[in-house]
């Protein structure tokens, strides 16, 4: 295949790996795309694995999201070694989906986010956003022979974008609908929702940051058991306790909610320090801990209903909302948001309700980015990001 050949391009087969913001591990996708357009019909998973990182990696990735601990030795480290791990996740699921590396067209790699700093920073008259994802491309294709599409996000940013989300691109190619508006929620470490009009074309489709997804949930429930526990596994703990709602009616008074768009956020606002303060007002306050995980389980439900009743119900009255990522996986939380969407008759649906997976989307996601990136076709949607030109995102390793 060779860049620019779009019109004539065969069935192919792509590789995504996604790292997203809850460090949890590598999400590897096979996908097979049809000839020609990467539209709808055309892509289509074949395999897909995650592989937890090393508990080790997943601490030392946590100390490189304090800029005072993230030292230049320790961030090129762990650039090399994220993309020998990512090498060896790509060789793995392609060994699963019966294939080998020589079948492969491309890789597409998102990385690690360590920093994004996605609003407008002005000095001498310059904009300097930027925002840093490791896992080195050059290493992924060394190991596998095959060409790496990495580090998607800065030629958004270099145009004027925020970098984020990039997932929407594909969720238009993927899931549009001509007769009813969709929501795709998706609930990782941060929440994000696309916006699909019924029938409309790329220039209608938006989306952003909706505000922590499993993020807080899991920051506190790892702080309140000392690193034992990653998550509330099945919403169990948020389900056996009381929301708090002088706290909930405070923590919603958080200016992210109402900040206009575009926007996106990340670990700098709903990570550690957020969750210190939480355990702060739960011990002052004499909260219990089942209490706490209900209450910011609430709090994450909210902020979704939120975020539609704020900026999409008042242009496109939604019909569904189809939720992945992780929080698919958190009944509590999954309950507690159709009782804030259902009154406003939006239906709330997991992928795995339409036969998709929850897990793979977003792998699956830059999979398709790479395919675009590697024939030279733009893989932004300026409506989105906030950019000011459709680009090709992403570096090429051969
Ligand atoms: N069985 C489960 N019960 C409860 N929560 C779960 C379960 N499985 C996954 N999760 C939640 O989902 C999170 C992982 O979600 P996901 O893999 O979508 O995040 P991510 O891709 O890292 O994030 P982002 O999309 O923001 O980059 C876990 O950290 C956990 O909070
Ligand atoms: C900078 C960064 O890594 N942002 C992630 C994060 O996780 C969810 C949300 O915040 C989204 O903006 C984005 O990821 C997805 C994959 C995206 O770009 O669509």
């Amino acid at each position: 295949m060779t860049a620019g050949s779009a019109k004539t391009r065969a069935e192919r087969y792509a590789v995504g790996l996604m790292s997203g913001t809850s460090v949890d591990g590598i999400d590897a996708a096979v996908i097979r795309i049809a000839g020609g357009e990467s539209d709808r019909s055309a892509a289509q998973l074949v395999a897909f694995a995650n592989t937890a990182y090393p508990p080790a990696v997943r601490e030392a990735i946590f100390e490189l999201f304090d800029p005072a601990r993230a030292t230049i030795d320790r961030v090129g480290r762990m650039n090399v070694r994220l993309g020998e791990l990512y090498a060896e996740a790509a060789l793995s699921v392609i060994a699963a989906a019966g294939l080998a590396p020589a079948d492969i067209a491309v890789v597409g790699s998102h990385g690690q986010t360590i920093y994004h700093a996605p609003e407008p920073h002005i000095e001498d008259g310059r904009d300097l956003r930027f925002t840093v994802q490791i896992g080195e491309g050059a290493v992924i294709a060394a190991r596998t022979g095959i060409p790496c599409v990495s580090d998607f996000r800065v030629a958004d940013m270099a145009v004027g974008g925020q970098g984020a989300p990039l997932v929407p691109f594909t969720e238009y190619l993927l899931y549009r609908e001509t007769e009813r508006t969709l929501l795709l929620q998706n609930i990782g470490g941060i929440g994000n929702i696309t916006v699909l009009p019924a029938g409309s074309g790329a220039e209608g489709v938006f989306a952003f940051d909706t505000g922590p997804g499993n993020m807080l949930i899991d920051g506190v429930v790892s702080l309140l058991t000392g690193g034992e526990l990653k998550m509330d596994a099945g919403g169990a703990i948020a389900a056996s306790g009381r929301v708090n709602e002088a706290l909930l009616n405070r923590l919603k008074q958080e200016p992210y909610y109402a900040q206009p768009l575009p926007k996106s956020t990340g670990r700098e606002r709903f990570g550690a320090a957020y969750a210190e303060e939480l355990l702060a007002y739960k011990q002052k306050h004499g909260l219990s801990a089942k209490d706490l995980i209900a209450t910011v389980t609430m709090l994450t439900a909210w902020s979704i209903g939120d975020a539609y009743r704020r900026f999409a119900a008042p242009l496109h009255a939604a019909d569904v909302m189809l939720v992945g990522g992780g929080g698919s996986y958190n009944p509590t939380l999954i309950g507690w948001l159709k009782r804030e969407m259902e009154p406003m008759g939006v239906q709330v649906l997991i992928q795995e309700d339409i036969g998709q997976s929850s897990d793979a989307k977003e792998a699956v996601a830059f999979a398709l980015l790479a395919d675009y990136a590697i024939a030279r076709r733009p893989n932004n949607l300026p409506s989105v990001t906030g950019a000011n030109r459709p680009v090709v995102l992403g570096k090429i390793s051969y």
